[in-house]
């Protein structure tokens, strides 16, 4: 019979999943005590929380356990890039029912440590407890390595607006499984189960000069309102600088066909979230690294406008009606 959470009870599972996690000089107490100690070499410590709820984030017969680890892990730490910063450690709050196999916690387990790996953190903590669906609420720890942080206030009139990494293909992926569409588009579909922010860009953008970053988690015309209303100016983009990458002009011709939506690829790059893909200002002249894309620029006034006019790009917002 396959064994669950439940049998394993409260302890045996914290030993179960932690057992994965491996030592890394950033964290000297990892789980096993009352708290984590996390070594701060720049002395600021960059944190941050974001949840992943059952049914709101993501479906288990749409992902496996180890995607979720993997989201979960980078959802997070594409916002500790997004302030300049490295990430240290995470934080696991984990909530399951006590039916689930030992199998899925583990794998997820798994994708959270691989996930890690990507940029040298590891799990130094969290909490275990039971619930009638699974809640993961996961905290990172980050380090800024003696750059200025680069917040969303710094965005300057006659500053470029550039982004780097997916934009659309989380948002397609997540329309082919709403449309119960079961076959085609892999890239997509991998898009939506496990993002893949560009996380070394955050700090090589802080060594910059970059003025403002986020990481795009709602939408990128809705995200870069968060930088226009704290900076106080006007971010205007040009749509036909986005590069619209064939595998999401295939996915929108699909979904099309199949009724499910009914818009132009680039407006799924424009209002998509959960690519986590960074979007940042930097100082007009700036020689920006391959992987950049200029996408705009800053301007006097305030909010977003695409080709010039006010954009009705929506994107995720947790209260909505339609979300
Ligand atoms: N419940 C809360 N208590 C305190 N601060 C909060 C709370 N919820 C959000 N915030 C803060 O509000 C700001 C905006 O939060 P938001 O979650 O939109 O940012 P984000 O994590 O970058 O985006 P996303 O969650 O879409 O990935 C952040 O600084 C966040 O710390
Ligand atoms: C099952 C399921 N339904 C809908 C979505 C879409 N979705 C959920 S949260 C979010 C924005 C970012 O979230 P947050 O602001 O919490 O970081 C988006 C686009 C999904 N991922 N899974
Ligand atoms: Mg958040
Ligand atoms: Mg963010
Ligand atoms: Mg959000």
């Amino acid at each position: 019979m396959l064994s669950t959470i439940g049998d394993l009870g409260e302890f045996g599972l914290i030993a179960r999943m932690t057992a994965r996690f491996p030592h890394t000089d950033d964290v000297i107490l990892g789980p096993g005590d009352d708290a984590a100690i996390v070594r701060a070499p720049d002395r600021r410590v960059v944190a941050t929380t974001d949840m992943l709820v059952e049914g709101r984030h993501f479906r288990r017969d749409w992902s496996g356990p180890r995607d979720i680890g993997h989201k979960a892990a980078a959802q997070n730490f594409a916002d500790i890039a997004a302030m300049g910063a490295r990430p240290t450690a995470l934080l696991l709050g984990f909530a399951a029912p006590a039916g689930l196999p030992v199998s899925w916690a583990e794998e997820f387990a798994e994708g959270l440590r691989a996930e890690c790996a990507l940029v040298g953190a590891t799990v130094a903590g969290g909490d275990t407890v039971r619930s009638d669906s699974i809640t993961l609420a996961i905290t990172a720890l980050g380090d800024l390595q003696g750059v200025s942080a680069v917040r969303r206030d710094g965005a300057r009139p006659g500053d470029v607006v550039a982004v780097i990494g997916d934009l659309g293909l989380s948002a397609a992926g997540l329309a082919l499984f709403l449309a119960d569409s079961t076959v085609g588009h892999p890239e997509c579909r991998a898009a939506h189960r496990r993002p893949a922010p560009p996380y070394a860009a955050g700090p090589a953008a802080a060594e910059l000069g970059a003025t403002a970053m986020l990481d795009v988690s709602d939408g990128l015309v809705q995200d870069l309102g968060h930088i226009a209303a704290a900076s106080r100016v006007r971010v205007e983009l040009q749509s036909s600088a986005l590069l619209v990458p064939a595998v999401l002009s295939d996915a929108v011709r699909t979904l099309t066909r199949l009724g499910a939506i009914e818009c132009a690829p680039v407006d799924l790059m424009l209002a998509g979230g959960e690519d986590h893909a960074l979007a940042a200002t930097f100082p007009e002249g700036t020689v920006l690294p391959p992987g950049w894309t200029v996408i705009g620029r800053v301007a006097e006034g305030e909010g977003v406008v695409v080709d010039g006019a006010p954009s009705d790009a929506r994107g995720w917002d947790h209260f909505s009606v339609t979300s």
